[in-house]
């Protein structure tokens, strides 16, 4: 039920965090406290915020010892009415008294001011900060003010911990109210928020965004065209700290802290209209649209990762805290805020100070470098000096009929790229010719400089090192188990010549060690279905005396009809298993096709070599 959904957050809220509790008086009444506070027993400030739903975590997320003592929830967008708000203060206020901290809009400032009134008829000391932080509209703004947006969370956060040092109601209120004066904030919009119940708005078409929105789908202060994030973010510190409009306080050589604030829990996917942007520039519809399984923390943080270098060099600031994650979200509306405080040694303290306030931030306390720089890479042990490695200056012959085939078998892959992904987007996640295109480029490269030639166990196990940095993936780990095996098979053999029967032995040692450790063996729709094949015929036609290249192409033959043959297979390993007979039966296993096409490319390059000479 619609009506319900406030109700049953906050149930979900209190089974979740033991700390937290809510007043009897459901479901008309919705207050969040704190489980161990009693208006009795209770001596220090309470502080208690609220407002409409509809922005979880905000506020009911940051009740907690340190923060907010209770937190007043309307109906969804709607500000509380005045006996829920009674009934907070009245169950969490003390003789200290307490502050209450309200975004400003004008349901909020009415209902909490007429509680504030009724609760101070009724004897207890109260106070009251309006937080009015928005920077996107030019003042004057009449009489209702600027809107209260995330920078409220941080009021919060400071009043609650200058609450729980001691301080007095009237102390408490002066620092909350000080904070809330060199907090600004600016929101960006994608998608229009959905009221439970109703039918989204189409304001906001595809390709455009909002800028200088409210959190209760009210259309911002204006509707652009969608920019690269850098370009927005940019656009929108400007603004906040625009001289013109002067709302912050802040100037260069300043000490700021930063939140950047999700506003939306939910996105909606626009996939065809984000390919009509370039995907390569990350660019602003790439991050907010979920594409490549962008979420919406990596969002954030792609935001956070172009505001602070802003800050410092555009406008000079220190930046000494980033906050990022959802504080104060709109429902489903996709965008985020971006809130630039004043920061002084006081308000670094409360903002640092701890707090059991559950959806406050971990980790963000203390101070930060200027810059951070990259810890180095450790060094492996078994990494080899430097003159073991490297191309040799003179190829043997076994050495230039190493490196071509090296090279046939990567470009056969480079070339395959397209059709693996194609058939892997039917069968997997369509990354295996990404995937196995990566490790051949790298092959390609490193075997200019790095690849001893001449050694041809040492070169497998370099292959291995270019694919293990390189590819990722499931077919990366069982490639460089591939090699390792294969090294450790051919270290044992001469240096000098590896015999075409130790490279058969070879190959099975790498069979061997791939289906010991991923678990598949020949029937199960993967690589080995190509290699187990060629395998075998290659050690039969040796074992028949045959000339070994011939016998190198008719193992290549079995790898191809191998590798076609999983088409009719059942998949018992990897992604594939999940995927139904009826799609299975349209395509090969893509690693299938792609073993048996390095397999074949490098199979023709020896043969070429031997009939060349
Ligand atoms: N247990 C296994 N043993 C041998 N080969 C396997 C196994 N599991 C999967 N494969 C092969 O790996 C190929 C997929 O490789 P790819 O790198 O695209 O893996 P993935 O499942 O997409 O994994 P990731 O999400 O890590 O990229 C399959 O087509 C199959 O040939």
């Amino acid at each position: 039920m619609v009506a319900d959904v406030v109700t049953e957050f906050i149930e979900g809220l209190v089974e979740t965090y033991p700390g937290l509790q809510f007043l009897d008086g459901f479901p008309q009444v919705k207050v969040v406290l704190r489980a161990d506070v009693s208006s009795a027993t209770y001596n220090k400030v309470a502080v208690i915020s609220g407002g409409g739903s509809g922005h979880e975590p905000a506020h009911a997320g940051f009740v907690g010892e340190g923060m907010l003592t209770a937190a007043i929830c309307g109906d969804v967008f709607a500000s509380p009415p005045v006996d829920s708000i009674l009934a907070g203060i009245r169950a969490v206020t003390g003789p200290m008294g307490c502050l209450l901290i309200v975004t400003n809009y004008t349901g909020d400032r009415l209902n909490f001011g007429l509680a504030a009134e009724q609760a101070k008829s009724e004897g207890y000391k109260v106070e009251i900060v309006i937080v009015g932080d928005d920077c996107a509209l030019p003042p004057p703004r009449g009489i209702a003010g600027r809107r209260g947006l995330a920078g409220t969370i941080l009021v919060n956060k400071i009043a609650g911990a200058a609450a729980a040092a001691g301080l007095s109601l009237a102390d408490v209120a002066a620092e909350a109210k000080r904070a809330s004066e060199m907090v600004g904030t600016m929101g960006v919009a994608l998608s229009v928020c959905t009221l439970p119940g109703q039918v989204t708005s189409d304001r906001l078409g595809p390709g455009k965004m909002e800028l200088g929105l409210g959190i209760h789908g009210e259309p911002g202060a204006a509707v652009a065209d969608l920019q690269p994030v850098d370009v927005v973010v940019s656009h929108v510190l400007k603004q906040i700290l625009s001289t013109e409009t002067n709302y912050v306080p802040i100037t260069r050589g300043n000490r700021v802290v930063l939140m950047i604030n999700g506003i939306d829990r939910k996105v909606p996917i626009y996939v065809q209209e984000a390919y009509a942007y370039s995907v390569m520039e990350l660019n602003f519809l790439f991050f907010m649209m979920r594409l490549l399984g962008a979420t919406p923390v990596m969002e954030l943080m792609i935001a956070a990762g172009k505001a602070v270098p802003n800050l410092q060099l555009e406008h000079g600031l220190a930046v000494e805290r980033v906050y990022t994650g959802s504080f104060m979200t709109s429902l489903d509306m996709a965008g985020f805020s971006i809130s630039i405080m004043k920061a002084d040694e006081v308000i670094l303290k409360h903002l640092d100070a701890t707090t059991k306030a559950p959806h406050w931030p971990v980790g963000v306390d203390g101070n930060r470098p200027p810059a951070k720089i990259p810890v180095p890479m450790p060094p492996s042990h078994s990494m080899k000096s430097d003159e073991s490695l490297g191309r040799p200056l003179q190829l043997s012959q076994q050495g230039h009929v190493l490196e071509v085939t090296i090279e046939a078998a990567a470009e056969a892959v480079v070339n395959l790229r397209d059709r693996l992904n194609e058939w892997d987007s039917k069968v997997g996640d369509g990354d295996c010719g990404s995937t196995m295109y990566r490790g051949a480029t790298a092959i390609l490269e490193d075997k200019k400089k790095y690849y001893p030639l001449n050694d041809a166990a040492e070169t497998v196990n370099e292959i291995g090192a270019s694919i293990r940095r390189v590819m990722g993936g499931t077919s990366g780990i069982l490639y460089h188990i591939f090699c390792k095996a294969a090294y450790a098979k051919l270290k044992a053999s001469s240096k000098s010549g590896i015999t075409s029967k130790q490279w058969a032995e070879a190959l099975e040692a790498s069979i061997a060690a791939v289906s010991k450790y991923g678990g598949a063996t020949a029937g199960y729709r993967t690589m080995l279905d190509a290699l187990i094949p060629a395998a075998a015929v290659l050690q039969e036609r040796l074992s028949a005396g045959i000339d070994p290249s011939t016998a190198f192409i008719l193992s290549s033959e079995a790898a191809i009809a191998g590798a076609e043959s999983t088409k009719h297979m059942q998949a018992q390993a990897g992604r594939s298993t999940y995927i139904s007979p009826e799609i299975l039966a349209s395509v090969p296993d893509p690693g299938a096709m792609a073993a048996a096409a390095w397999y074949r490319a490098a199979a023709l390059a020896v043969k070429d070599m031997y009939q060349a000479s």
